[in-house]
């Protein structure tokens, strides 16, 4: 078995037995005689007659039909469409279209063994088996076939490796899009578009010319996907955002150029998308730091190409609309998401610094960052000038449109009783200014800012997320600054020119050239500005400050870590965050967000918030692991990332291979269901699940590499933290008793 992938190679024969699904049952032969099974296929029903005509009876032992499984793995022969009518009504109990450790069917099916030709059975046992089953026949029927040959090892696959071979042949590619001809149509898709007619919409920025044609001419050909194709305007404005929320659409992204054939056969310059990874779910577009976790996970599966484009699709958004945006959707124009270009970038460079063009890539990716860092993150009304720290402050005007209708209405409910309106016509009025009402427009300011901070929504970032400057965005910041101080001076002898288009909203003229020293400075500041107001000795962790206020908060947040992560913790600090700060955090499943303390007392009137205790995210898991790993606190890192895996195994073991967008970490049996606000994503499949969620594939073989071998085995056997670390200290006690010296 070759590595993390799983893929066996069968010596001389050519079929894998864990082929990505395309390649497993797209093959005719192999589900024919391939293996030695009769060129004949049989109906189960016809062989079973056939063979009762012949005076033989079921059940059949297993007998020297089977013997060459010893060689090659067991393998059936299954009737694909009568199997699974079979499976969904004896196995799928509450009809899900999911086999589960819910479901309360006898939890056993027998299928004929493909060696006998159907001679024999042999029984599927256990809800993780006959789930996989159903997964393979949904598959196999997915790709047209009636009968399949199919591998048992496919069924009992050891789970670690099953849900790693997932995400890397199958979950990457069910998220990816790409924007242009060959794929708009699914790329345009968006579940968050309320208004009564969600049709496919498309905006281009101005600078774009060419794809503006391109789009319109992709919208005359092809009338019938009612593609809607609007220029933006060069200014982009509150007001013009809020206006296009009655036309929601999504925003254009970086394109090359290409070639392809016209109908006489000519080959005819065209344009093709550069690709990118969506989160999943309801999150059908680029989204900022969901993506930056994703390249994590598709640089290990060496999908180079993929995290380079997304780079290049940030240095798009960045020229052409200001910055990194929150999501290609209008309504995210004006707003963004946690930082982490300069590290993304650094990471693919790394990758493919011996290419060409990769300096190129590099150099215009750090100038990217720079105008980012200027125009967004360190003027106003972002930056707090007293402090010089920085907050998630974005422009916008009225209720985010994007949010399920039901999130709001504890908070407007007083108003549009004193109005008295109904909820649609009040927020329409309130947000074209036809009402005033001072304290719902403060209310939006720091919503707007808990969206751009990504931790949409918790009760730490609620009602005052404008005026935080942050422990996550400084961090963030300070990795920027240090970044960029570290590639100039290494990667560009010291001296990088900023042209003329990366001038606008910064400090700098064209053909200005920069050092790093400036960039130091920036760093060392902003690093002594945040041990003066935000660390707490006595707590030993970093903490939020409120620059309206002038204090820091207490909210105790798992974002403290970021400080590792981004090199911003003296010595001390990081010893401090792990002995004081982390075991604050740490739960069954890995790093809660937030502490129960912090969050305080929830109810009817105060309800549960997504990026509160008791949730835990893949951003903040890797975060930290990474942080960790960086001041050398190994044992922690592998522990975390251990109960984080162990979590999402178990989950996707007994709950037919679900992968969500975020867990309840507290929660042992059932940690993927959670009904915070617009509830999880990633469970809505019918039988197969084919995409998981961006983040968390990415945190899932991210966390691979991470934890040592051993626990990668233990993990296969679903071995708890727990009886892990028992076992290990009972080998080291045999181990020292043994020694002999
Ligand atoms: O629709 C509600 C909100 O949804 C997004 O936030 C959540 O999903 C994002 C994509 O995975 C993720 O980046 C964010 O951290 C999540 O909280 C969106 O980003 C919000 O702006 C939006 O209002
Ligand atoms: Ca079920």
């Amino acid at each position: 078995m070759s590595s993390a992938s799983g893929h066996r190679s069968r010596g001389s024969e050519e079929y894998g037995v864990f082929d990505d699904a395309k390649t497993y049952y797209a093959s005719e032969e192999r589900h024919s005689n391939r293996y030695g099974v009769r060129t004949r296929t049989y109906s189960q029903n016809s062989l079973v007659k056939q063979l009762e005509r012949m005076g033989a009876q079921e059940p059949f032992r297993r007998g020297s039909h089977d013997e060459s499984t010893i060689e090659t793995g067991r393998r059936f022969l299954v009737q694909v469409d009568a199997t699974l009518e079979i499976l969904k009504n004896q196995e799928d109990t509450d009809g899900n279209m999911q086999i589960t450790i819910e479901d309360n069917g006898p939890k056993v099916i027998s299928l004929r063994t493909a060696a006998s030709a159907g001679h024999n059975r042999f029984e599927v046992r256990g809800t993780y088996m006959l789930s996989n089953l159903l997964q393979e026949l949904t598959l196999a029927k997915e790709y047209g076939r009636k009968q399949i040959i199919l591998d048992e090892a496919r069924l009992n696959e050891n789970p670690v490796d099953r849900l790693s071979r997932l995400i890397r042949d199958h979950f990457w590619d069910g998220l990816t899009r790409r924007i242009d001809a060959s794929s708009i149509e699914i790329a345009a898709r968006d579940p968050k578009d309320w208004t009564d007619d969600p049709r496919p919409r498309i905006y281009v920025p101005v600078g774009a010319p060419e794809q503006y044609e391109y789009y319109t001419k992709v919208a005359a050909d092809r009338p019938e996907l009612r593609l809607d194709v609007q220029l933006l305007p060069e200014k982009i404005t509150p007001e013009l955002i809020r206006d296009m929320n009655d036309k929601p659409g999504l925003l254009a992204v970086a394109v090359e150029k290409a070639e392809e054939q016209d109908e006489q056969g000519n080959l005819v310059p065209t344009l093709k998308g550069l690709p990118f990874v969506v989160p999943g779910g309801r999150f059908n577009e680029l989204y900022g730091w969901d993506s930056y976790m994703e390249s994590l996970g598709l640089l290990i599966h060496e999908r180079v190409d993929l995290a380079k484009a997304m780079v290049l699709n940030f240095c798009f958004c960045i020229e052409h609309y200001g910055k990194i945006l929150n999501a290609t959707r209008s309504y995210y124009l004006g707003r963004s998401q946690p930082p982490f270009l300069t590290d993304m970038a650094l990471r693919v460079y790394e990758k493919i610094k011996h290419e060409p063009d990769s300096k190129e890539f590099l150099r215009r990716a750090i100038l990217a960052a720079i105008k980012e860092y200027h125009s967004v993150w360190t003027c106003e009304p972002r930056l707090d000038p007293v402090t010089g720290l920085s907050r998630y402050r974005p422009e916008g005007l009225g209720v985010p449109p994007e949010t399920e209708a039901s999130h709001f209405v504890h908070i407007l409910k007083p108003y549009i009783e004193k109005h008295k309106m109904e909820f649609k016509d009040f927020v329409r009025a309130y947000n074209y200014g036809e009402i005033q009402e001072p304290a719902l427009d403060a209310y939006f300011l720091h919503d707007r800012a808990v969206r751009e901070s990504g931790h949409d929504t918790s009760y730490r970032l609620e009602g005052v997320c404008a005026d935080l400057a942050t422990i996550d965005l400084n961090s963030l910041l300070f990795k920027y600054e240090t970044d960029i101080a570290r590639t100039i001076r290494s990667l560009f002898g010291d001296k990088l020119t900023i042209p003329a288009e990366f001038c606008q909203g910064t400090p700098y003229q064209p053909g200005e050239t920069v050092s790093s020293a400036v960039w130091d400075r920036r760093a060392k500041r902003r690093k002594l500005t945040m041990d003066k107001l935000m660390w707490n000795e006595e707590e030993g962790m970093f903490f939020d400050y409120d620059t309206t206020n002038r204090k820091r908060c207490t909210y105790e947040t798992a974002t403290t870590l970021w400080a590792l992560w981004a090199g911003l913790a003296s010595p001390k600090q990081a010893a401090d965050l792990v002995k004081k700060g982390l075991p604050r955090f740490e739960m069954f499943g890995g790093l809660v967000a937030g502490t129960e303390k912090s969050r305080g007392v929830i109810g009817l009137e105060r309800p549960n918030r997504q990026w509160d205790y008791p949730y835990g995210w893949a951003p903040q898991q890797m975060l930290a692991w990474t942080g960790l790993l960086r001041y050398s606190f190994t044992e922690e890192a592998e522990r975390l990332a251990y109960k984080w895996l162990f979590m999402i195994t178990k989950a996707f073991v007994d709950f037919n291979g679900v992968v969500v967008e975020k867990y309840d970490v507290t929660r042992p049996i059932d940690p993927h269901r959670v009904d915070a606000e617009y509830g999880n994503q990633g469970l809505d499949f019918k039988g197969v699940a084919k995409e998981g969620f961006g983040w968390v594939n990415a945190s899932y073989v991210y966390g691979l590499q991470i934890v040592n071998a051993h626990m990668r085995r233990a993990l296969g056997t679903l071995t708890p933290y727990e009886t892990f670390v028992k076992a290990i200290e009972l080998n080291n006690e045999r181990a020292l008793a043994n020694l002999t010296l």
